[in-house]
């Protein structure tokens, strides 16, 4: 339920507006209970309204969550006002001491790329081994999924003939996992990638397991206990008009793409989509949380079993 942000971030507008309950500083503390630190890397180039997608469903549970934006070190967004950035997020190389119950790395739009030419490939790396020591619980999206399945566990990430995009039905794998608690046995989920990791790329002893798959875009989300750690390769995150906003972008950019399937009503780009995944979105998100929840220490400084050395 109450989600603790600052009051001035655009997202609490928004989210008041929808019903979400949003905590300011004042009414925070009166709570006596430890909130739960939730760190969110953004590295999408839209980040309010990301940072917006990710408070609504963190917010949703009866949890205190308190945010923390957090941004690659030095690096300068292209697409996000400085004033915004240095407002509300802090780099990493600020962080790094801090523990946090939940940290959630987003997608990015540089997965044509090899991993080695992203800018920050080598403190993504970084911080990858940092949520081993500082973070109970990682989850990862999308582009970020890629990174860290192929960062812990060597898996190579494949190119697309066509951009996998549109809302694709997926399969329950495992209706037992905690995580997947109270979710149908399929459910639509937002795609949009140009590149895919692949089941049979997973290491027989990474103790991967595959959660959510789908017929036409394969693994969805992949559980990694050694990791302590969720990767989920599609964007259940997505508002109602996300994929419209990049189908547009990537025809305005030149790009070959499709329209998305199964997305706007009579596959006419006129028409305003329905929202299919907004419920499971949610269920994930809350299941999330109550795993965090049963199983983090009380003590934020036990967070991450034995603190190792960060390296310098
Ligand atoms: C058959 C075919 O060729 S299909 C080709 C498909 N190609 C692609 O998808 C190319 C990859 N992506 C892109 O070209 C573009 O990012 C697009 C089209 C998706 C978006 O275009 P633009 O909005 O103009 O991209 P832009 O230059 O703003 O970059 C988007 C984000 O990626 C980041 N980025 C771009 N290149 C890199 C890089 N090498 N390393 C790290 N970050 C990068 C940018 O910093 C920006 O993020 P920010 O706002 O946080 O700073
Ligand atoms: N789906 C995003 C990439 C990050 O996952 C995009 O098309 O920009």
């Amino acid at each position: 339920m109450p989600i603790k942000i600052p009051d001035d971030l655009p997202a609490r507008r928004t989210l008041e507006t929808e019903g979400v309950m949003v905590l300011g500083e004042a009414d925070a503390v009166r709570q006596d209970i430890r909130p739960l630190r939730i760190g969110l890397l953004n590295l999408m180039p839209n980040k309010i309204k990301t940072e917006t997608q990710f408070a609504r469903l963190l917010g949703a549970t009866p949890l205190q969550v308190e945010l923390t934006l957090v941004k690659i070190t030095n690096h300068v967004a292209r697409n996000t006002a400085e004033g915004h950035i240095s407002s509300f997020y802090r780099d990493f190389e600020d962080i790094k001491g801090e523990r946090f119950d939940g940290f959630v790395i987003t997608g990015a739009p540089v997965e044509t790329l090899p991993f080695a030419d992203v800018t920050y490939w080598d403190e993504l790396r970084r911080i990858l081994d940092w949520t081993q020591t500082n973070v109970h619980s990682l989850l990862t999206i999308c582009w970020g999924a890629q990174a860290a399945t192929h960062h812990f566990h060597g898996m190579p990430k494949h190119r697309l003939e066509e951009k996998a995009f549109g809302v694709f039905s997926h399969r329950n794998l495992a209706p037992a996992s905690p995580f997947l608690r109270g979710f149908s046995d399929d459910f639509a989920i937002p795609v949009s990638r140009w590149t895919e990791m692949r089941r049979e790329d997973i290491p027989a002893s990474s103790g991967l397991t595959v959660l959510m798959e789908a017929d036409e875009t394969g693994l969805c989300l992949l559980d990694d206990p050694a990791h302590r750690a969720l990767h989920m390769f599609n964007h259940v995150e997505y508002d109602s008009g996300s994929l419209a906003d990049e189908y547009f972008r990537d025809i305005d950019a030149g790009l070959p793409v499709k329209l998305p399937a199964n997305y706007f009503p009579k596959d006419d780009p006129a028409n305003p989509p329905k929202n299919q995944w907004r419920s499971h979105a949610h269920l994930l998100f809350g299941n999330w949380i109550n795993q965090l929840y049963q199983t983090t220490p009380f003590d934020l400084a036990d967070v991450g079993g034995v603190a190792k050395e960060l390296a310098a």
